[in-house]
């Protein structure tokens, strides 16, 4: 695993390599509104269109980034949540040919020190929500973290750059509708995930610290994403290629 800086492309489409559609959709209702203004060739004057950026100084324009999406399925490796999703955007950005954006979502309980983690759907496809309470059934602490994480890579040979998202709730018998994985047993501040809307879940909609360091350990999906968006659409600075874990 190479540290060495690389410039990186500023991409115009984000290409979310996913196979579950709830995901896809998430996503998408995050990313629904997204508009950053972008300072476009500041040097040239000139954007996209070969015009100078009239009226908006320094080339200033709002650019929408679109959001394409596509399965390249794969075996996620074993190991830390920040490991499974780098091995997973590389390879998908080795198959892709170009740039991608993968997201993974680990469930860690603390009692298990962390576990299922990264592995929460095979926990969760074996035992069902009832099964998943049972693990905690000997335990006094239900403290559970929602971690997803963000991978984007500028295409083959580019390290993935991570920015991830850390909930903290508990894991309650399932209430709401059961559509998506492990929503109705992750219960965050008095509600399950399930029982909430999405706009609700996906978190706050406080814009993305100023600070690049803080982008990487955010308080929820949307500020992660949100964060992720913002850095490719302005500058992808390239000490963000060098990480260290995340929690
Ligand atoms: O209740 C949930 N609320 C969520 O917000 C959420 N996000 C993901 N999941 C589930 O947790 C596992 C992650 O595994 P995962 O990250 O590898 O995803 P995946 O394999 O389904 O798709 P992908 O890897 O093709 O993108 C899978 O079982 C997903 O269904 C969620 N469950
Ligand atoms: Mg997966």
């Amino acid at each position: 695993m190479s540290s060495k800086a690389q410039p990186q492309p500023r991409p115009t489409t984000l290409n979310f390599i996913t196979g579950n559609a709830n995901k896809l959709a998430e996503v998408q209702a995050i990313l629904a509104d997204v508009e950053v203004s972008v300072d476009i060739d500041s040097d040239s004057g000139a954007d996209g269109d070969g015009k100078k950026g009239q009226g908006q100084g320094q080339g200033q324009r709002q650019r929408r980034l679109v959001l394409t999406s596509r399965d390249v399925p794969a075996h996620e490796i074993q190991g830390t949540i920040e490991e499974v999703a780098r091995d997973k955007c590389a390879r998908a950005a080795a198959v892709v040919g170009g740039p991608v954006l993968t997201e993974d979502t680990a469930l860690e309980f603390r009692a298990y020190g962390g576990l299922p983690g990264p592995y929460i759907k095979y926990f969760l496809q074996a035992l069902g929500h009832e099964g998943l309470n049972n693990m905690l059934a000997a335990y006094e602490d239900k403290t559970a973290f929602a971690v997803c994480t963000f991978a984007y890579s500028a295409g083959p040979g580019h390290e993935p750059i991570l920015f991830q998202g850390r909930t903290q709730g508990r894991i309650v018998p399932a209430r709401g509708p059961g559509v998506f994985g492990w929503d109705a047993v992750f219960e965050y501040e008095g509600k399950t995930y399930a029982e909430m809307d999405k706009t609700e879940k996906v978190g706050d909609t406080t814009p993305p610290p100023p600070n690049v360091a803080q982008w990487r350990a955010c308080s929820s999906p949307k500020v992660a994403i949100h964060a992720l968006v913002g850095c490719l659409l302005t500058i992808v600075e390239p000490d963000l290629t060098s990480r260290q874990g995340a929690g």
